[in-house]
């Protein structure tokens, strides 16, 4: 007889941030996760994460609509069915409900943990096993202020935590922010990745001005430029310059991949287990992003440590991550809720072992910083 799932529980927690994250669209002093706890008949549980940004301020899921989809919608279909065959339960939800990727990834990332634990393999295994123990890891810089971020970046590069950074812009006027992005990149040195993060804020015009100046300044790559449902403004900027584009918002899943590469894209893509629904969509994603041409990243919605470790385990299984990763989420948070936190060292992060995502809930921690009401 096969276990099957008995409650799910989704959890809202709030942990500050060590300090101010500033973006072209809001400037966070909190993350918000959802945890979900799911447990099987057997006594096993597996762990799943959603996060976004800034409540609304992201996208069209917040982390209380997440709870809401996951408490009336998902679990009264998902409890009582076996638990071993993702896919099955994958097609049910699939046909019953749309979107609510953020929701939907959390629930595959429980059942992935759930299914490793019982199989006593790490989740990476169950996506065909961990071509890298060890990812490279960036940091973003997005205190919104020149001289703080240089001190941030000087201090990460010593300690070779992180030696590529990502600049989040798009609040400023266009020249104010290559300012600030030039005199990062000066500081940093050419050993130093340096890439901005746009946020959707410019239209064409601004981004084509912006990125002539970035390019002249030495930064590496442009992420979403412009508004994420303007393919075209994405493709025309891609064919104009050497610098290239970091797609991001524009694509959730490997038929966004498609769709943008069928245009003419050239260039990049944030993957995120987030917008595509789960890891192994994410992995979706990249088989279309590869036929095509286009490089890979490994993405975060800052994730804590249970959604990072299970980005790691998907992103893990790709031979070549020709962007590295940001999965940095855990280390921008003042604190953590699971027993072991994740171990960044050398500029990168190691993937979890044991089995399932190999993370654990520090209970007290969780009592802390869960909502109250
Ligand atoms: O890429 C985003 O838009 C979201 C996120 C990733 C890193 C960061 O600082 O914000
Ligand atoms: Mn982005």
């Amino acid at each position: 007889m096969s276990a099957t799932i008995q409650s799910i529980e989704a959890i809202l927690v709030d942990i500050p941030t060590i300090r101010p994250h500033k973006l072209s669209m809001t400037t966070m002093g909190v993350q918000t996760m959802v945890i979900v706890r799911m447990k099987d008949s057997e006594g096993l549980e597996g762990l799943g994460e959603a996060t976004t940004i800034g409540g609304l301020a992201y996208g069209p899921e917040s982390p209380e609509s997440v709870k809401l989809t996951i408490d009336t919608y998902f679990t009264p279909q998902l409890v009582g069915q076996r638990a071993d065959n993702i896919n099955t339960l994958k097609v049910m939800l699939n046909r019953s409900t749309r979107g609510n990727n953020l929701a939907r990834s959390a629930i595959e990332t429980a059942l992935l943990d759930l299914q490793g634990k019982r199989l006593n393999r790490p989740v990476s295994d169950l996506l065909g096993g961990a071509v890298h123990q060890h990812l490279p890891v960036l940091w973003t810089l997005a205190s919104g202020d020149t001289a703080k971020d240089i001190e941030e970046a000087l201090g990460l590069i010593e300690t070779r935590r992180h030696c590529d950074f990502k600049l989040k812009i798009g609040s400023r006027p266009v020249l104010d922010d290559v300012r600030h992005v030039a005199a990062i990149k000066a500081a940093v040195g050419d050993s130093a990745s340096v890439r901005v993060d746009v946020n959707q804020a410019w239209d064409e015009a601004s981004a084509a001005k912006g990125m002539a100046e970035l390019q002249a300044a030495g930064i590496d790559l442009v992420e979403q430029p412009t508004p994420m449902k303007d393919h075209a403004a994405l493709v025309r900027l891609a064919a104009k310059f050497h610098l290239p584009i970091l797609a991001d918002e524009a694509v959730a899943d490997a038929r966004d991949m498609y769709n943008l590469a069928a245009a003419g894209f050239s260039g990049a893509v944030a993957m995120k287990i987030a917008k595509a629904g789960g890891p192994a969509r994410a992995l979706e994603q990249a088989v279309v992003a590869q036929a095509a041409g286009v490089g890979l990243y490994g993405g975060t919605l800052l994730e804590g440590t249970i959604g990072t470790a299970a980005s790691l385990h998907a992103w893990s299984t790709l031979e070549t991550l020709h962007w590295g990763t940001e999965m940095f989420g855990p280390l921008l948070m003042k604190d953590d809720i699971v027993v072991k936190p994740l171990n960044f060292h050398d500029n990168g992060v190691d993937l979890p072992v044991g089995p399932g995502l190999g993370v654990e809930i520090d209970e007290d921690k969780l009592a802390r910083y869960r909502r109250k009401a």
